[in-house]
């Protein structure tokens, strides 16, 4: 018999309330869940309560220590990890770039609150504890559980504010056929990095984002703050308009490392245009980010920098994960 321990973070799974104030993550992870499903047990405990666009890193961080303990426990075959929709991306990531262990970890939430008549956390908390127990999704890293599919963390993101399917992108592992979860694929899985140190809640990781008219002046004030690495979710391929290159020039120079992702919700950074564009930003020192979305290629950068990766092996450290 499996025995899956469900790690409650709070989201709209663990809220209610629609009145003036609106809902407010407050119930506690034991009563979002059975103690028992088929042949598999659950335990239940909280690490935190709380909407995820609330979170810091500290946060994310305590998240994935605790799960690294879950894991470490022989009596625990997988973990289910409750949280919020809004950046549950991130804490996934994070916790798939760090998983080290067989067993399965596997996030959920829900998009209708726990009050809500058609609330949609129970089902998706029963499909993810199958999914934590399933022999089939060992050596699979993180994953997300969400409406009938299993998706790996890595690529993953919110495509929808408000619909029951509210993930798309990553490699879907496995889908709900009736009562039955049948597995189809195994993503790939990368060398686990170190468990994050203290140095992960405070390293400040900027994203920002190209568009018509942009200010590369914003990439100069997020230096001045102390950012160790800017994000540049450039456009297309990977392009920014007037000034950018000679902003993540400046950047670099002062010794801020800068990603170039893009804003395009999926495909790869290919460095392609002249004139200000992927390859005058490579050029002026931007690595790009490979498929990696800005807010994932921002977790990976925030986990290399605390574990003390400088900034000339930073380049081929990203690179190995990306
Ligand atoms: N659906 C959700 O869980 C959204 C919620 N606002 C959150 O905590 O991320």
């Amino acid at each position: 018999m499996a025995h899956i321990q469900l790690l409650g973070t709070g989201g709209t799974i663990a809220s209610r309330g629609h009145g003036p104030g609106g809902s407010v993550a407050t119930d506690a992870s034991s009563s979002l869940v059975q103690t028992q499903y088929g042949d598999v047990t659950v335990s239940a405990r909280d690490v935190l309560t709380t909407g995820s666009y609330l979170l810091g890193l500290a946060d994310l961080r305590r998240i994935a220590e605790e799960v690294g303990e879950a894991l470490a426990d022989p009596g625990i075959d997988g973990v289910v990890v409750t949280h919020g929709t809004d950046t549950l991306e991130e804490t996934a990531f994070l916790l798939d770039l760090v998983h080290a262990s067989p067993k399965p970890v596997v996030l959920t939430g829900a998009q209708r609150t726990a009050d809500s008549p058609d609330a949609d956390g129970p089902r998706n908390v029963a499909e993810a504890v199958r999914a934590a127990a399933n022999e089939h999704l060992r050596e699979s890293g993180a994953l997300i559980s969400f409406n009938g599919t299993v998706r790996s963390a890595r690529g993953a993101r919110k495509v929808h504010t408000t619909a029951g399917s509210a993930f798309g992108g990553g490699i879907e592992v496995a889908h709900m056929a009736g009562d039955r979860l049948v597995v189809v694929a195994a993503p790939r899985r990368y060398p686990p990095m170190p468990m994050p140190k203290v140095a992960f809640d405070g390293v400040r990781a900027e994203i920002i984002t190209a568009y018509p008219g942009a200010t590369p002046e914003l990439m100069d004030y997020a230096v001045r703050l102390g950012s160790r690495v800017v994000v540049l979710a450039g456009t297309g391929v990977g392009n920014a308009g007037p000034g950018f290159a000679d902003a993540v020039k400046r950047a670099t120079e002062n010794g801020c490392i800068v990603v170039l992702s893009t804003r395009a919700p999926w495909g790869p950074i290919v460095p392609t245009y002249g004139n200000g564009g992927g390859i005058d930003l490579v050029a002026a020192g931007a690595i790009p980010a490979g498929d990696l979305n800005p807010f994932q290629a921002r977790i990976l950068a925030a986990v290399l920098l605390s574990c003390g990766t400088g900034t000339e092996e930073f380049p081929a450290a990203f690179k190995t994960y990306c």
